[in-house]
């Protein structure tokens, strides 16, 4: 059992359950809540740790996978270890150059850093003790954003890269030495060569070869959730997407591609396959199963059973056996339009124009996610699973002309590495984007109560013995609800908008809320919902804490680019061009207020006057634009022009 006072494992738990046991703040106190210290983490882009404390120092990553060591009784810096990320790099990370967390164990710190390697610091002095190089083949754009764990003295890391075209695989290190302990590959490989175990040649039935699945990868990357039962001796992932996108163009003669968007129950020991459940068969949406399992008992029909309960992007709220991964129930937590549910099997029930070959999809929920990695929690008190739930439209349709790796004229996305097999937004979506925290019963599978906020993209959360739930939001607040019923209790304003969830731990019989906040992620590279934009910081929150809150910074919106000359004969096929091109991390020109990415449509005239200096080795390469030499000719670069100006006077507002 680990002291109730710090908070030591990622999801507070082996469970992964984040519910605090501390009972200090209460639904009645809680609005005496004030701030104690912050921290700044000089960073700029999206921040998603869930911070470790252990022995009185916080443990907290930073944008490109930088460590902070902070003195929790004086939010003083410790140390930073900063495992020097060749900015140039973040080109290969589809969403953002972001870190979850560190692990801590036996006086070691523990980082996955954005280009592949796990770190091993020591907590003292911060400085490195091992360093492994954790990808398989340095050809394919693996990244690391996750954030490692520590299972029977190994240290567990998966990886990221599924929308470029990777293989996804777990590996385990010795936790002292850093020797290699085990690995688990999630899809299989070229099925000519010998199966690395009997769980790749069982998946391997379930793929095409027709479709040379191995040569983009297959997917199913590990870049998430991890939880452990020491009891069955089992620990359990959620896996990511299959690469690419399209199911027909991946294994055209069907099959449900295992393991992707599965729960995986593991032999920690060995890596061995003991169970699987799938839940989005022959993914065609980016339906990732990466978001936050949680292990729990629960009574259901009277009887206990051991389960794990899973909040996935494809919008079905799932209630598994743990022991044996059968299918318990599944029910829609959100809008839904690609299943109409699941049969008694635990197969989801799909409607047909999901997959249509020629009809463009506005799937509900979009790529996004009904709900992203933002951490659930769940309280064993009012047995309810609090998340973040969210719409996001995004329009997808069959890519014909895609061919793995090949910068061909008119393949979506290729430009940027991407090897989706789908264009994006072949015309405007039209379903509605909300974000709102859920409080869902597990067990009748429904929504108990539910707080809207203004946009999609807000944090992860927390639930305390005191009965609070905390969560951030997009709009640059952080927010205590009450557990039982969802009645607002107590905010503040941060910095700026919130994505990762907050934590509670005990110092000198003092119970204190930390979060670590920096605005950014997928959605927020383009996209914002407050006007504040400081750099990266700490916050944390006690009863009756006095300090003032450190400066914010103001977003600066710069003017709408005019006085450019173009060619209005271009516009449409730049459009096109911009989507698959720029629009991921630049957004709708004038229209997207600009995330932390630059929105064109505000960039200085001369900007988009010489945009062939940008697109072309440009000055941002070395800080991870991708090169577009060889991918863009010299007149799509006129075209895109066409699209950035001729939107920009769309919008602007008449003399
Ligand atoms: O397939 C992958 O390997 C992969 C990796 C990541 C990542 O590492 O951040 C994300 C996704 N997919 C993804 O689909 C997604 O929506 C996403 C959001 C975020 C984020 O940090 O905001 N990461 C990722
Ligand atoms: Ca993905």
């Amino acid at each position: 059992a680990q002291p109730v006072a710090e908070w030591l494992v990622h999801g507070y738990d082996n469970a992964g359950t984040r519910f605090s046991p501390l009972k200090e703040i209460t639904t009645d106190n809680v609005k005496d809540m004030g701030l104690v210290w912050s921290y700044n983490l000089e960073s700029t882009r999206g921040v998603e740790a869930t911070p470790i404390v252990a022995n009185g120092v916080m443990y907290v990553s930073a944008p490109w996978s930088v460590v902070h060591a902070i003195d929790v009784r004086t939010g003083e810096r410790v140390w930073t270890y900063d495992p020097a990320v060749p900015r140039s790099y973040a080109k290969n990370a589809c969403c953002d150059v972001v870190n979850r967390g560190v692990a801590v164990h036996d006086g070691l710190v523990y980082v996955g850093s954005l280009d592949g390697r796990l770190i091993a610091i020591d907590a003292k002095t911060g400085t490195k003790t091992w360093e492994q190089d954790t990808i398989t083949d340095r050809s394919r754009p693996y990244t690391i954003t996750g954030a490692p764990r520590v299972i029977k003295n190994k240290v567990i890391i998966g990886n990221s890269g599924a929308e470029y075209g990777v293989r996804g695989y777990i590996t385990a290190y010795d936790a002292k030495t850093g020797k290699q302990a085990w690995r688990w590959f999630v899809v299989p490989g070229d099925p000519s060569k010998p199966f690395e175990d009997e769980s790749m040649a069982k998946a391997a039935k379930t793929w095409d070869p027709a479709g040379k699945y191995w040569e983009a990868g297959g997917g199913g990357t590990v870049w998430n959730s991890m939880v452990f039962d020491p009891e069955l001796n089992l620990m359990y992932i959620g896996t990511g997407n299959a690469s690419p996108w399209a199911h027909r163009r991946r294994s055209p003669g069907g099959g449900d591609n295992l393991y992707v968007a599965s729960i995986v129950a593991l032999d920690p020991d060995t890596g061995k396959y003991v169970w699987h459940y799938q839940e989005t068969p022959a993914d065609n949406w980016d339906y990732t199963s990466t978001q936050d399992l949680i292990l729990a008992d629960l009574k259901i029909d009277g009887k206990v059973r051991k389960v794990v309960m899973h909040a996935p992007k494809n919008g079905f709220f799932f209630v598994i056996d743990r022991t044996d991964g059968s299918f318990i129930s599944a029910k829609n937590f959100v809008p839904v339009n690609w299943a109409s549910g699941y049969d008694k099997n635990g197969r989801p029930i799909e409607l047909p124009e999901a997959r249509s070959p020629d009809q463009p999809f506005d799937a509900i929920p979009g790529p996004f996610g009904g709900h992203n990695w933002h951490s659930m929690s769940f309280s064993p008190q009012t047995g309810l699973a609090y998340f973040p739930a969210q719409n996001i439209p995004l329009v997808l349709a069959e890519d014909k002309k895609w061919a793995y790796n090949k910068a061909q004229p008119g393949q979506a996305m290729a430009g940027i590495g991407w090897n989706l097999a789908m264009e994006v937004n072949p015309r405007p979506p039209t379903s509605t984007p909300f974000g709102r925290l859920i409080a869902w019963d597990p067990v009748n599978q429904k929504e108990v109560w539910r707080k809207e906020h203004v946009s999609p993209w807000n944090g992860g959360t927390l639930v305390t013995a005191g009965k609070v739930v905390f969560q951030g939001t997009a709009d640059a607040r952080l927010i205590a609800f009450d557990a039982s019923n969802g009645r607002e209790l107590w905010s503040s304003p941060m910095g700026t908008g919130v994505l990762a969830a907050p934590i509670s731990y005990e110092v000198d019989g003092r119970q204190y809320i930390s979060v670590a906040v920096g605005w950014g992620g997928v959605y927020g590279q383009t996209q914002r919902a407050s006007e504040r934009n400081t750099p990266g910081t700490v916050y944390t929150f006690a009863l009756g804490g006095k300090a003032p809150m450190p400066a914010f910074t103001e977003f600066q919106r710069k003017r709408l680019v005019s006085g450019v000359k173009y060619n209005s004969d271009h516009v449409a096929e730049g459009t096109g061009l911009y989507v698959m091109n720029c629009a991921f991390c630049h957004g709708v020109p004038g229209v997207d207020k600009g995330g932390i990415l630059p929105n064109l449509g505000y960039s200085a005239p001369e900007v988009i006057a010489n945009l062939d200096r940008f697109v072309f080795n440009g000055p941002y390469v070395p800080r991870g634009m991708p090169d577009f030499t060889g991918k863009l000719s010299m007149e799509e670069v006129q075209k895109i022009k066409a699209f950035i100006l001729s939107t920009a006077d769309a919008i602007r507002p008449p003399k």
